[in-house]
C-alpha cells in the first residue's frame, strides 16, 4: 500500500501552489515526482511530512493518516540541512536520536555508513571542513542512519562523482530491494528512469503526466527512428520532409508521428533502392517526454 496522496491542494494567500495531486508510491518501490523549478514539488514532500498545512486532501500511509500512523522517515533535502558548524559525528548521532534510536546503535549505524560512504576519515570534522560531495554523504548518511521505512531523496546525486554516483545507486537499489518505499525527486531523468517505475510530472503545481514510465512512454505518440547506413542520407530526407535530430557520417536519427510514419519512411527509403545497415523504431527518453509535456504553452 505504501503511500497515498488523494486531493492534495495547498495555496499562500490567493495563490494556488497545488492542485489535486493524487498519486500512489507503493511500498519497496521508488516514484519519481518530478517537475520543473516551483513546479510543487518541495511543497508535496514538505506536505508528507507534515511541515505544510494543505488546505485539502489527504496524504496516507498504509490506509492510514500519516499524521497518525506516521512510518520513520529519512529525508534527503535538496538544500543543505546539516549545521556547518558543528562535527559530522554529533549531528549524525543527533538526527538518529530523534527519530528514537539510541546512542548506542546510533554510533554503531553512523559507523557503518561512514565507512560504506568512505567518509570515516571525516568523522570528527566539522561538516564545514568538507567538500561538497562529502557533506552530501553526510547528509545521504543522515536520511539512511535510521533504517527508515519511507525514504525521500531529492536530487541526492547533487554534487557526487561519477564513482560516488555509482556507490549511491548501488545503495538506492539495495534499500530498495530491503522492502522501502521512496519518493525520488530529480531534475536528472537518466536516473529516474534507472529507479522509478511509477512517475508523476508537476508543472505549476498540477499534474500533467503520470503513471508507468513504461505506460508513458508507450502512449507518447511521437518516436525517433535512427537509420544507419554507408550512403549519404541526407539529400534522401530532404524529400522526406524529416528534420534530422542528429545526423554523423552514418547515422541519421529523426522523429516522426508514430510506428506508421516510421515504416512509410522505410518502404520509401528502400524503394529509392538505398541500402539500410540498420533502421530501427527508438522510444523517446523521459527526457525527452518531460522537455516537451513541461515546456508546452498551457
Ligand atoms: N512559504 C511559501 N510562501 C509562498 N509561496 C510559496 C512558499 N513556498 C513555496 N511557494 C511557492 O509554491 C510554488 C511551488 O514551490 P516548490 O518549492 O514546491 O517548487 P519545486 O517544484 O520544489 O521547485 P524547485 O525545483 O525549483 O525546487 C512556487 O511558486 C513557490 O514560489
Amino acid at each position: 500500500m505504501g503511500l497515498q496522496i488523494n486531493g492534495l491542494m495547498k495555496q499562500y494567500g490567493n495563490n494556488r501552489v497545488i492542485h489535486d495531486i493524487t498519486l500512489e508510491a507503493p511500498t519497496g518501490k521508488a516514484f519519481g515526482l518530478l517537475g520543473g523549478n516551483g513546479a510543487g514539488k518541495t511543497t508535496t514532500i514538505r506536505s508528507i511530512l507534515g511541515l505544510v498545512d494543505y488546505n485539502a486532501g489527504s496524504i496516507l500511509w498504509e490506509g492510514k493518516p500519516i499524521l497518525e500512523n506516521r512510518p520513520s522517515i529519512g529525508y534527503l533535502p535538496e538544500e543543505r540541512g546539516l549545521y556547518p558548524k558543528e562535527k559530522v559525528s554529533e549531528q549524525l548521532v543527533y538526527f538518529a536520536r530523534l527519530e528514537g534510536m539510541s546512542r548506542l546503535a546510533a554510533i554503531k549505524a553512523m559507523k557503518h555508513w561512514l565507512e560504506r560512504l568512505g567518509v570515516t576519515e571525516h568523522e570528527h570534522r566539522r561538516v564545514e571542513q568538507l567538500s561538497k560531495g562529502n557533506q552530501q554523504k553526510v547528509q545521504i548518511i543522515s536520511a539512511l542512519l535510521h533504517d527508515p521505512e519511507l525514504i525521500i531523496l531529492d536530487e541526492p546525486f547533487s554534487g557526487l562523482d561519477p564513482i560516488n554516483s555509482d556507490m549511491l545507486a548501488t545503495i538506492v537499489k539495495e534499500q530498495l530491494s530491503l522492502g522501502k518505499t521512496m519518493i525520488f525527486s530529480s531534475h536528472q531523468m537518466g536516473h529516474v528512469e534507472q529507479f522509478c517505475e511509477d512517475i508523476c510530472i508537476l508543472k505549476r503545481g498540477r499534474m500533467i503526466v503520470s503513471g508507468s514510465i513504461a505506460d508513458i512512454k508507450r502512449s507518447y505518440e511521437r518516436c525517433n527512428v535512427l537509420l544507419r547506413s554507408d550512403e549519404d542520407l541526407s539529400r534522401h530526407l530532404v524529400a522526406t520532409h524529416l528534420q534530422p535530430l542528429t545526423a554523423d557520417a552514418k547515422e541519421w536519427q529523426m522523429k516522426v508521428r508514430d510506428e506508421d510514419e516510421a515504416n512509410e519512411l522505410l518502404l520509401r527509403l528502400t524503394q529509392m533502392g538505398i541500402r539500410l545497415l540498420k533502421f530501427e523504431i527508438k522510444e523517446p527518453t523521459l527526457h525527452e517526454i518531460f522537455v516537451e509535456k513541461v515546456g508546452e504553452v498551457s
